[in-house]
């Protein structure tokens, strides 16, 4: 699941090979010395598995030996010469093998580093910190993909272990480091250092994704911590990690503190080209992330309150996302200062501090003023209604959020004499030609909703590692200092980009930033009247949370009496409707198909981690960004629900292709987690490589796979009775109203290939009517004289089976859709680098308006007497 990490790995071992033969020859060539035929031959013999503890010692010896001699020849030592010969041979390595094996040139190598120098082979480390160096786009993307997977892999649980913590220190929060499989009791966890080097060997040449460690790492977790963050705030004992915190209310930031350590170490380690060690490191990291549960001490966290936390936490894992390094928003104690500053003020930045569960901090930036504040107005009965069955029982920081909630619907129920800004259910033509296809949503009976949701809640930009840099954070950050709060009278709205059924969205200008949003402005006593305040709520607490090149992010979001506002990110591409519109034939060419559904793709398989059933796939809700890539917004339809990312250590059971497709993709380049092709090279993620791979490593790469852990983390209990979707995107288990889950998003992605490959979707009747009865009953067709491959049709069968069960992805997600042919040869990991099929012109994207434009340009100065009218354009 981790492509970064299992690159990494056989990258290693690829390039090993591949160096060794290039430094040789190079060598050869140049009449230079020959590299170290014992440390090449060790290489080879370790790759073969074959090497013991008697040839590590000898090759232990063997080095202290060199070492000594080369002492004797004063400063430019022979081995450092003949070391950076080698090094020259496989640049940019620079230093590496010197540094990192503590072999040769270092004054005191201690008998640890000799060893540690000798548990990776030179020319492993080497390759690998060539791999980490050349490849600045590549780690960039893999890094945040590895961090992003550390978090998801942290699971938080009520502590049972039963392990004995100083009740007299207080609430204490226990972060123990356990394996995520099985729970090993505390001799066990106490692993001996010649373990580990086993455990690390093996991980590194057998399994080295998600690799599960017989024992615990404790100590060298602890080590690592140690010294690749400085001082860590926690009592690092033989069993369990403790954090002392005065209160649980500190629970958030400590961890927010430990992932973003871990995040930190990580991009340390992408930088530091230096030093193998940290290649170990790494893996620890990795392994760390990965195994890393957090106990809470339930006989230790007295307060009801903090019960009810743990309750609300503890079956529920969940991202927990780290404090960036240069984050532009405030930092914690900034946004305590503020926080208590804007406590009389209109907008509140997130009080970390208060916000336990995810839940609670759903309700920062919003209006608090007593004016505008509909987050302290009583409890609405209609909305506690329409919640009966989605919040079995609220933590106190649910308790918050919901109250925030039921306020806001309150607010709606009050007698604003607004003009209700009502717009058609049917997509209005805005700017540009609309799809006719329009959502339904009918919240019937859902459940499984936001009790146990994985959403974590953000303070905004506080825990968002994807976006933290952007600007805009600080543009509003400063707007807020500089007001006390953020309002629409900040915003110039430039044009009207579109409405939907719960709003209308409008580019603007944050007043005297020069930075664009798109903000969406919800109509309160409309949402409430037509009773879709509980969708704009599930929109906007989706948006908060998600962290994801191609999710919107939302930078703010504030209330007025009248209006709900939502400051997202401006798309300035349009939809893929319209692009598909304008392709000849208005059909993508199967590669432009291939590069947005697998955008669209790892943007699900993202929020399937999340616990969101997206349920509204369809062009007309992919946007595409100025570069080209997309943007899957709309979340008012989604679905929360529990996610349990499991480890499951069996080999995936890949879709089987049917007739005349050409066998799965295991031994392909690209497509799983152990690509081996340079990532530094421009990548061409979307045609086919047919790179020939030395049978060895084909070997090792399909046994590997057999032996790989996977991560899955599909919502597969999700269940919601809801009439919701598109009729043409409908799945036939929503429309026999039989219950949905997650499997409903893949059908939807199959209905989304389909129609950016024909240009229609395949069920499509005359009537809405005939459409349902066409995808209960008609199996998919295609038309005859399109070229599309047996690949793309196959996969498009596979994901339009009637049946959820039988459906590909509805049990193992996207890891299985990943795998499928049709996208052989994708470089996953690299897609955000790839070249998007196309581009906006810098005038689609441009916010110069026509004269016509301009002169409805209309800057709002908002004021609790005046509301403008939005529909002035
Ligand atoms: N972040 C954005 N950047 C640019 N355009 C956007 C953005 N968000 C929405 N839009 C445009 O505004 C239109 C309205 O969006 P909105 O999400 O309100 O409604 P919708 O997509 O029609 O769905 P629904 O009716 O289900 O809410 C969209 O069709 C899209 O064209």
């Amino acid at each position: 699941m981790d492509p970064f990490h299992g690159a990494c790995e056989i990258v290693e071992l690829r390039d090993e090979l591949v160096a060794s033969q290039h430094s040789k020859e190079t060598n050869r060539l140049s009449g230079g010395p020959i590299v170290d035929d014992r440390t090449e031959k060790f290489s080879r013999q370790k790759t073969a598995g074959r090497y013991t503890l008697e040839d590590e010692i000898n090759k232990l010896f063997e080095a202290i030996e060199l070492r000594a001699s080369a002492r004797g020849l004063g400063p430019s030592c022979q081995f450092s010469k003949g070391s950076s010969q080698i090094s020259a041979s496989k640049k940019p390595i620079r230093g590496g093998i010197s540094q990192a094996s503590g072999i040769g040139i270092s004054e005191s190598v201690t008998l640890k580093q000799a060893l540690r120098g000798l548990r990776i082979s030179h020319a492993s480390e080497v390759a690998a910190m060539k791999r980490v160096s050349k490849s600045t786009a590549s780690s960039k993307v893999a890094e945040a993909v590895a961090v992003k997977r550390l978090y998801r892999a942290v699971v938080v649980e009520a502590n049972d272990s039963g392990l004995t913590l100083d009740e007299s220190k207080g609430s204490l929060l226990q972060i123990s480091l356990v394996p995520e499989e099985s729970k090993l009791n505390s001799s066990e966890k106490i692993s001996s250092q010649a373990t580990r080097e086993e455990n690390l060997g093996s991980t590194v040449h057998s399994s080295p994704q998600f690799a599960v460690p017989a024992t615990t790492e404790i100590s060298m977790i602890k080590a690592q911590l140690e010294e690749g963050i400085g001082p860590v705030p926690t009592e690092v004992g033989t069993q369990a990690l403790t954090l002392k915190l005065g209160q649980e209310g500190k629970l958030k930031s400590a961890l927010s503190l430990c992932c973003s350590n871990i995040s930190n170490r990580t991009e340390t380690l992408s930088k530091d080209t230096t030093a193998s060690k940290d290649i170990e490191s790494k893996r620890a990291m990795m392994k760390f992330g990965k195994n890393l549960k957090l106990n809470f001490s339930s006989s230790l966290l007295n307060s009801s309150a903090s019960s009810k936390v743990k309750k609300s936490v503890s079956n529920s894992p969940r991202v927990v996302n780290p404090v960036p390094k240069n984050n532009c928003f405030p930092n914690k104690k900034m946004k305590k200062e503020v926080s208590s500053a804007c406590s009389s003020s209109n907008t509140c930045i997130a009080d970390v501090d208060s916000a336990l569960s995810p839940s609670a901090s759903k309700v920062v930036c919003q209006a608090q003023n007593s004016n505008q504040n509909v987050l302290k107005e009583p409890a609405c009965p209609a909305f506690s209604r329409t919640c009966l069955d989605v919040n079995v029982s609220l933590s106190n920081a649910d308790y918050k959020a919901n109250k925030s909630v039921q306020g806001l619907d309150s607010c709606n129920k009050r007698n604003f004499d607004a003009k209700a800004s009502e717009c058609s259910r049917s997509r209005e033509a805005a700017d540009f030609s609309q799809s006719s296809k329009s959502s339904l949503g009918a919240y019937s009976s859902t459940t499984c909703i936001s009790d146990e949701s994985n959403v974590c809640g953000s303070s905004c930009s506080g825990s968002r590692p994807h976006m933290s840099k952007d600007l805009r954070w600080e543009a509003i950050r400063r707007v807020e200092m500089q007001h006390g709060s953020l309002d629409l009278r900040h915003f110039k709205l430039l044009k009207r980009l579109g409405c939907g059924d719960l709003g209308t969205v409008y580019l603007a200008e944050l007043t005297g930033t020069n930075c664009l949003f798109a903000v969406k402005i919800m109509d309160n006593e409309s949402l409430g009247s037509r009773k879709k305040m509980p969708r704009a709520l599930t929109e906007r607490d989706i948006l908060q949370v998600l962290d994801h090149p191609f999710l919107p992010t939302l930078f703010a979001y504030f209330t007025t009496n009248k209006f709900s506002i939502l400051v997202m990110e401006y798309c300035p591409g349009g939809d893929l409707h319209i692009l598909r519109q304008k392709q000849p034939g208005s059909i993508f060419t199967e590669q432009a198909a291939r590069f947005y559904v697998a955008e669209v793709l790892l943007a699900l398989e993202y929020l399937h981690m999340l616990g969101i059933v997206y349920r509204d796939l369809k062009p007309e809700n992919i946007l595409v960004r100025e570069d080209g890539h997309i943007m899957l917004s709309d979340f008012d339809l989604s679905l929360r629900c529990t996610v349990k990312p499991t480890l499951v250590k069996a080999s995936l059971s890949l879709p089987t292709p049917s007739k005349g497709i050409s066998g799965s993709c295991v031994g392909c380049i690209c497509t799983d987690p152990f690509c081996v092709q340079p990532s530094w090279v421009q990548v061409p993620c979307f045609t086919p490589r047919h790179v020939s791979t030395p049978t060895n490593i084909r070997k090792l790469k399909s046994n590997s796979m057999t032996q790989v852990p996977q991560l899955l983390a599909e919502p597969t209990n999700a269940r919601s009775h809801s009439f919701v979707g598109t009729h043409e995107y409908l799945a036939p288990e929503i429309i026999r109203g039989e219950g949905h889950g997650n499997a409903v998003d893949w059908w939807t992605f199959g209905i989304f290939l389909y129609e950016l490959l024909f240009g229609t979707t395949p069920f499509k009747g005359p009537g809405n009517d005939d459409t349902l009865v066409n995808v209960v009953m008609h199996s998919v067709k295609f038309p005859e004289s399109s070229s599309v491959s047996s690949q793309a049709k196959d996969l498009i069968r596979g994901l339009l089976r009637k049946e959820p069960k039988d459906r590909f992805g509805s049990a193992k997600g996207a890891a299985e859709i990943r795998k499928h042919p049709f996208f052989k040869g994708l470089n996953w990991a690299l897609i955000r680098c790839a070249v998007p099929p196309t581009v906006p012109k810098s005038s689609e994207t441009g916010v110069s308006l026509t004269t016509a434009e301009e002169n409805k340009l209309v800057e709002y100065k908002m004021s609790s007497a005046e509301h403008p009218e939005f529909d002035t354009f």
